[in-house]
């Protein structure tokens, strides 16, 4: 089920849904805005050869904070990690689904590039994927609404939530745009199991 204004409103009055700093008018419908922070990781390409998840690549991406009043300039192609300027707490009983912005959509803004779930138990600034799909650079203002959260309530609490060490977790409780760590626990499956081939 996906909760409405009322309901939002009745989460976040009993503390279970937690957004830091709280602003009451960032309520729509069935969804909370959530606004861009001022900090971006951009990617320093010329570090390495290539991009392996397997490995801890700590040059690959550089914090930049830009000055109040200015905006950030996402040029057409490019990818940068973002963060929300509110901080989220989700009950573990409820996930969340981060959502772009319509008006930022039919300019060519994409606010993830694939990851819009958050887990039941996660806390934490959400990192925001952004790139520009139009073919003119799009300015980003800091404080600018840049998406949305949706929640549902799960059928049933989750028995091991986000931050429980039963999973790995690796972005609780994380501050800004924050790299991927997903060197941290990396595994491959065993695939020599069969091949297409062999039912040929
Ligand atoms: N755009 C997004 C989407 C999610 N998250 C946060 C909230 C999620 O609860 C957490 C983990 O997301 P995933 O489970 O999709 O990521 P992984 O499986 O790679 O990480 P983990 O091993 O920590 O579960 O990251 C985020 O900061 N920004």
């Amino acid at each position: 089920m996906l909760l409405s204004d009322r309901d939002l409103h009745a989460e976040v009055d009993a503390g279970r849904v937690v957004l830091e700093p709280w602003d009451a008018a960032m309520v729509q419908p069935s969804s909370i805005d959530v606004r861009l922070d001022r900090y971006f990781r951009l990617f320093d390409n010329h570090k390495y050869a290539v991009i392996d998840p397997a490995q801890e690549q700590p040059e690959l991406t550089r914090l930049v904070e830009v000055e109040q009043g200015e905006a950030f300039v996402l040029h057409p192609g490019e990818f940068v990690l973002a963060s929300t300027y509110e901080a989220v707490t989700v009950p573990h009983d409820l996930a969340c689904r981060v959502e772009g912005k319509s008006s930022y959509g039919r300019l060519g803004l994409v606010t993830h590039s694939t990851a819009g779930f958050v887990d039941p138990g996660f806390s934490g600034h959400i990192t925001l994927e952004l790139s520009n799909v139009a073919t003119l650079p799009i300015k980003l203002w800091p404080g600018m609404k840049i998406g949305q959260l949706c929640f549902f309530r799960l059928t049933s609490p989750a028995q091991h939530p986000y931050g429980s060490t039963r999973y790995g977790s690796r972005y609780q409780g994380q501050r800004g745009p924050t790299a991927s760590r997903s060197h941290l626990n990396f595994q491959v499956a065993d695939l020599s199991g069969g091949s297409p081939a062999d039912g040929a």
